[in-house]
């Protein structure tokens, strides 16, 4: 288990295109880390630059206390699980496995030992001897987590590893590596488009942008306060709208937006806006509430389009301040399309932001 730390680290490539831009990061010991953003934004790049799949053109990389900006990527003892699993579809679990050790020599007694502890980790004990063609996807990807654990990784770095699963195994599957990662006490960081995934797998995670970090924190941090309007768009669903500061308070702030006034939170601590200033409003779709709750926040709207989706409902909602998509779960009362209704959302669930 490592604490991995990236020190203003930048990657150009072909002396034009930069796709890691000074980034620092630190990982703790221990951590279930995401990497999220945008595609093109360097998410792959900083993972293959911790692996010494890539050199950075700039900055240091550390495991530990171990510098290893310059090390080959098998003296850095990183293990890489890909989307691919890159398995020998002929040879056995066993020898997929065992692969690895065999080409550091490690002697047979041995390798036979960490294979069986390799497969009881990823829980496919038994299967030693099947060849990979007859195993499920899901399984295919455990046999490519344990030739990466066999190994004793210092780190582990996963590159959309659920990604050819269908839903259902993806979701059984956080699960599974969540859990893998925790028992075996790894340094774990996990490349994915899928914020849900993100969402419910890491401890904390970060949005990159144009190279850089935007922002960085647990799921819960991102989600609910995030500080910047595309870091709350990338991360869920929300509503946006452009106004001017009409009041700005220690840590909350009022918008007029098209005249009407809204209250929400600055999750930004370092902007003190101006009145007149430009903000951006960022409100959840499950925010919007349409019973009256605490008075703040009320807006008019008229029902432009219903969505019934079971365990919620989803509306589009033509208001002052823009079209908002509103969901409701296990609804009270339901609306039809054309039906003038009341939004209301609490100004603590209200995010604002500088408009950038
Ligand atoms: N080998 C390469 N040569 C030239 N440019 C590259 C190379 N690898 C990546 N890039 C560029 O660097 C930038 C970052 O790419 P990277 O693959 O790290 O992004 P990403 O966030 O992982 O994207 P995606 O989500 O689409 O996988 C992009 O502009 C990409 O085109």
């Amino acid at each position: 288990m490592e604490a991995i730390r990236v020190e203003k680290v930048s990657k150009v490539f072909d002396g034009a295109v930069v796709a890691l831009n000074g980034l620092n990061l630190e990982i703790k010991a221990g951590e279930l880390f995401f990497l999220l953003g945008a595609s093109g934004c360097g998410k792959t790049t900083l993972l293959r630059c911790i692996a010494g799949l890539e050199t950075p053109s700039d900055g240091r990389i550390f495991f530990g206390e171990l510098d290893v900006t310059k090390l080959a990527p098998h003296k850095r003892e990183a293990a890489m699980v890909f989307q691919s699993y890159a398995l020998w579809p002929h040879l056995s679990v066993s020898r997929n496995i065992s692969f690895g050790l065999e080409e550091r020599k490690i002697p047979k007694a041995e390798i036979k030992e960490r294979v069986a502890e390799a497969l009881k980790m990823v829980r496919l004990e038994g299967y030693g001897e099947r060849s990979i063609d007859q195993l499920s996807g899901g399984q295919q990807q455990r046999v490519s987590l344990a030739r990466a654990l066999v190994v004793k990784p210092r780190c582990l770095l996963l590159d959309e590893p659920l990604s050819n699963l269908d839903a259902q195994l993806r979701i059984e599957m956080r699960r599974e590596i969540r859990s893998i990662v925790k028992d075996n006490g790894l340094t774990a960081i996990y490349v994915t488009h899928d914020q849900e995934e993100a969402l419910a797998m890491a401890d904390r995670m970060a949005v990159l942008a144009k190279g850089r970090i935007a922002q960085i924190g647990t799921p819960e941090e991102i989600y609910r306060q995030p500080a910047y309007s595309h870091v709350a768009s990338f991360i869920g669903e929300t509503n946006l709208a452009d106004g001017d500061v009409m009041e700005m308070h220690e840590d909350f702030c009022f918008v007029k937006i098209n005249g009407t006034a809204l209250v929400g939170r600055v999750t930004d601590k370092n902007w003190r806006g101006q009145p007149g200033e430009k903000a951006t409003v960022s409100i959840r779709p499950e925010v919007w509430r349409l019973h009256k709750e605490s008075g703040e926040n009320e807006i008019a709207g008229k029902v432009v389009e219903r969505s019934y989706l079971g365990q919620r409902i989803e509306y589009f909602v033509d208001t002052v301040i823009g079209r908002q998509q509103v969901v409701e779960m296990n609804p009270y009362v339901l609306h039809s399309v054309g039906d003038h209704v009341t939004l209301h959302a609490r100004h603590g669930d209200i995010v604002i932001f500088p408009k950038s």
